[in-house]
């Protein structure tokens, strides 16, 4: 499969690929569409909430969480509930698998419902993922802007668009030098699923 390049002719622009892999055709346009309209009916969406300077918010997309029996995890101090999985989840991380090589307990799904939907600058580094977390990041829908800093010198930042049936792996020290986050845009933008395959110890 062909990884797209983070080489530019400004050298200087290069991210490191020990940290990122990007795959712009892990699933064919069809079935990533057939698939985001399939999770959008049938997952068991939540709204959770955040709290930001003593005021309670609607955190801005929907999430639902499905993972191996007994997995729990603690997600932004929120104990979510895993669900079974169902059998198009099992089918696609038996893809992810295959290609990566890894074995994934747990996938976290993100439902951005239009353009105001979003998720702010933050790193996955809870310490039930270990140290250096693989997390391989599958996108259904409308391409989005991924951006990510480096934690200590935020004019290191790249952006990187996440299209239909991509695969994206966060490896290496990513989550901990790093910080990543979907921006919301002011243009209006149609529905996107990302499903996050983690692995919780
Ligand atoms: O939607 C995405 O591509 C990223 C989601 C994300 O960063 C997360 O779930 O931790
Ligand atoms: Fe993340």
């Amino acid at each position: 499969m062909s990884q797209l390049s983070f080489f530019d002719d400004n050298e200087s622009l290069r991210f490191p690929e020990n940290l990122l892999e990007y795959y712009p055709q892990f699933l064919d346009t069809g079935a990533a569409l057939a698939l985001m309209n399939e999770l959008i009916a049938t997952a068991p969406w939540k709204q959770t909430t955040l709290t930001i300077h003593d005021k309670v918010l609607l955190t801005p997309r929907l999430t639902a969480w499905y993972g191996d029996a007994k997995q729990s995890y603690r997600l932004s101090e929120k104990q979510l509930d895993a669900a079974p999985w169902t059998p198009a989840l099992s089918a696609l991380r038996e893809k992810v698998e295959a290609f990566t090589h890894l074995h994934f307990n747990s996938v976290l799904l993100n439902y951005y419902r239009d353009g105001n939907d979003s998720v702010a600058w933050h790193s996955d580094n809870e310490k039930e993922l270990g140290q250096h977390p693989h997390i391989a990041s599958l996108s259904l829908g409308q391409a989005r802007s991924f951006d990510f800093r480096h934690k200590k010198d935020h004019q290191q930042k790249y952006s990187l668009k996440l299209g239909n049936g991509s695969l994206l792996i966060m490896k290496g020290d990513l989550q901990q030098h790093w910080e990543h986050r979907i921006p919301k845009s002011a243009r209006p933008l149609q529905p996107r699923i990302n499903l996050t395959f983690r692995i919780i110890y």
